[in-house]
């Protein structure tokens, strides 16, 4: 099966990379594919240039094999829709592959919001992570659509190419990104809260710090 876990990734933290690894072993040693957006849909631009999202992600996988870092996203310059990403997987991928794209709580309780939300279920299976601090409540067309496409197990989303959307309890870490930029904009530590490699790069470069002058 193929996995997508997009996001804006401003920075990576290690709570991004528990979950993944999380999944990696959860689902049969799928790989996990990150996939930074270039600008988001739906929110403030991020406080750091995609090069250097980019370039924080490439080091924090690696040396973990199970991860991997899409740049597709990125390589365009323009807002980034999930449904256009999952629609050119799935036609890299073929009509019969698994793909399922991964969202954590606090994304999915918003999915209506979306563009095309409806029809992204047609392209990949869709994988809720219970992140920390959020709990599952999805406006009522979206908890429809959970009842509607609910699988009861990881095993489901091999037997078809997409379609069913599975909840999962993960022992996760209750770290935002948006706690990593104001502590880096504060000058206080957030060592532990991201892979050194991405700690030095932060210090390194000065990032965040610069956004507030
Ligand atoms: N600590 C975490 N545990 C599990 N899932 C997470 C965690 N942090 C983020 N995610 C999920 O990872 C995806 C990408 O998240 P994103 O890059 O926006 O990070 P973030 O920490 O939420 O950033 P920000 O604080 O800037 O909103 C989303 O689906 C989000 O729900
Ligand atoms: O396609 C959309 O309309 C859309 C709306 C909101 C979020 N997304 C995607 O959801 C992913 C997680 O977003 P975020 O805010 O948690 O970084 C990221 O890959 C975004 O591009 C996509």
């Amino acid at each position: 099966m193929h996995v997508m876990l997009g996001g804006t990734f401003d920075p990576v933290h290690n709570g991004h990379l528990r979950m993944a690894v999380e999944l990696h072993e959860r689902l049969d040693g799928a790989r996990i594919r990150l996939m930074p957006c270039h600008r988001p849909p739906h929110r403030d631009q991020p406080g750091a240039e995609g090069a250097h999202r980019l370039e924080m992600l490439r080091d924090a996988v690696a040396e973990e094999p199970g991860l991997m870092v899409d740049s597709r996203e990125l390589d365009q310059d323009r807002v980034s829709y999930t449904g256009e990403t999952l629609q050119q997987l799935r036609s890299e991928l073929g009509a019969e592959t698994p793909l399922a794209m991964v969202v954590g709580t606090d994304a999915f309780n918003t999915f209506d919001q979306w563009r095309g939300w409806m029809q992204l279920p047609e392209l990949a299976h869709i994988i809720v992570v219970n992140r920390p601090g959020f709990p599952l409540a999805p406006p009522e067309p979206v908890a429809a659509m959970l009842q509607e496409r609910r699988a009861a197990e990881a095993a489901e989303l091999q037997r078809s190419a997409s379609g069913s959307i599975l909840v999962m309890e993960l022992p996760l870490l209750e770290i935002a990104a948006t706690e990593v930029r104001s502590r880096a904009v504060a000058g206080r530590s957030i060592r532990y809260l991201v892979p050194d490699a991405v700690w030095r790069t932060i210090r390194d470069q000065g990032l965040y710090r610069l956004e507030t002058g």
